[in-house]
Parts: C-alpha cells; sequence; structure tokens
C-alpha cells in the first residue's frame, strides 16, 4: 500500500531527529513540509506566536482541537510544567494513529493524551470522563465552521473560566469568519489578533486570541 503523506512526515521524523527531544521533532517537520511536502501543521512562524501566549499563560489543563501529525501537541507540550495537561482531540483515526508515534517518539506522552473522535460528542465528556475542570487554554486548529459551534460548546458545558485563553489558528486563511464575528462582538471575550501567514508559505494568515472575561 502506498505511504501517505502523514507516513512519510513521521518516518522522516523517526529517522532524522532526535528520539526524546521535542524541539529536534518540531524541527524536523518543519523541515521536511517546508522543503519536501506541504503540510497543515500551525509551522515555525505561527508556532513562535503560539510559544509566546503559552509562556504568558503558563496553563495546566489545555485543550487542543485538531492534533493531525501532532506537531502542535509536541510544539505545546514542550513548554509545559510536568504537571500540566494537554487533551488534544482528532477525528481522522489515521491522524490519530500517526500522531500517537510522534508525541512518543517526541517523549512528551506524559502531558498529552490523543482523544480520538469528533469534537461535538467529546467536548460535552471532558468533565465527567476525562476529569476536566476547566480549561486554561484552548487551541483551535480543525475544520474552520467547528470553530464557533465547539466554543459555544466549551461555554455551555461550563469549561472555561475567568481568563481562559482561547487561541485560534487559520482565521483569515483558510479563515473563520463566523467564529471572529461571534467572538470580535461577545463582550465576554477579549480579543487580538496576530497577522502572520499560512504555514511555509507567503500567503497572509493570522492566529486569534480570546480571554474570556468570565
Ligand atoms: O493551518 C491550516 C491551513 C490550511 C490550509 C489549507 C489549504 C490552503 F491553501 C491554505 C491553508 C487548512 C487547515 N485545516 C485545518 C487546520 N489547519 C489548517
Ligand atoms: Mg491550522
Amino acid at each position: 500500500m502506498a505511504q501517505s503523506k502523514e507516513e512519510r512526515i513521521l518516518n522522516f521524523v523517526l529517522q532524522n531527529a532526535i528520539k526524546g527531544d521535542p524541539q529536534s521533532v518540531v524541527d524536523t517537520i518543519d523541515k521536511y513540509c517546508s522543503q519536501k511536502e506541504w503540510a497543515m501543521n500551525v509551522g515555525d512562524e505561527k508556532g513562535l506566536i503560539l510559544d509566546k501566549i503559552l509562556e504568558e499563560t503558563k496553563p495546566s489543563a489545555l485543550l487542543e482541537l485538531g492534533t493531525y501529525c501532532g506537531y502542535s501537541a509536541v510544539r505545546i507540550a514542550r513548554l509545559l510544567k510536568p504537571s500540566a495537561c494537554l487533551l488534544t482531540i482528532e477525528f481522522n483515526p489515521d491522524f490519530a494513529a500517526i500522531a500517537k508515534q510522534m508525541i512518543e517518539f517526541a517523549g512528551v506522552q506524559d502531558k498529552v493524551k490523543i482523544l480520538e473522535g469528533p469534537s461535538e460528542t467529546i467536548i460535552p465528556q471532558l468533565k465527567k470522563k476525562h476529569e476536566v475542570d476547566t480549561l486554561d487554554f484552548v487551541f483551535l486548529d480543525h475544520w474552520k465552521d467547528r470553530y464557533l459551534p465547539d466554543t459555544i460548546l466549551l461555554l455551555e458545558h461550563g469549561l472555561l473560566r475567568k481568563g481562559s485563553v482561547i487561541l485560534a489558528d487559520n482565521v483569515v486563511c483558510p479563515g473563520a469568519p463566523d467564529f471572529i464575528k461571534y467572538i470580535r462582538n461577545n463582550n465576554s471575550f477579549e480579543c487580538t489578533n496576530y497577522p502572520s501567514h499560512v504555514e511555509y508559505m507567503k500567503a497572509k494568515d493570522a492566529m486569534e486570541k480570546a480571554v474570556f472575561l468570565g
């Protein structure tokens, strides 16, 4: 069976990165995806914005929507304190299987838990099934038409607290206009836009940070 692009990315990491070194895994994925095959990782340019917001927030309970190959899960986990935990939801089982191996190779498996399935099913289970109280940080990087409904689900299920940070990738390209319209007009959120570019490309993109005010 022909290898998928995601399998090629994983194999390149397994053969070229340093086992147990998350920075080398991040750098190796960026090298492959900028030089060989484009893939929808948040990438190095937007990754630095993500790093900075994580270092400011110092979160303990984190949720990511859209694991893909595990690039941002490894990128996030490398900055977390030992007691912190990142839950990452991935709908596609093939992607989830790749991400699991990527996260284990990077050595961050103790801080990351992959939840396989649709976000609309898993988010309502976070409190009772996954022992979440409230989330300090949420990274939205899945299908853009799920950003708004999943944000509303987080609110409805009491998963946000005063100061919770939501960071959304791709608010320019591919874009999430309904999410942006909602979050910027909702007085319970303080929004900041971070202009950038599509990963590994010159095309414009941006990230949006929304702090929940309670
Ligand atoms: O970061 C991203 C970029 C793109 C994407 C696709 C095609 C283009 F032409 C440009 C950008 C899609 C994404 N889907 C889910 C999560 N993240 C994505
Ligand atoms: Mg993205």
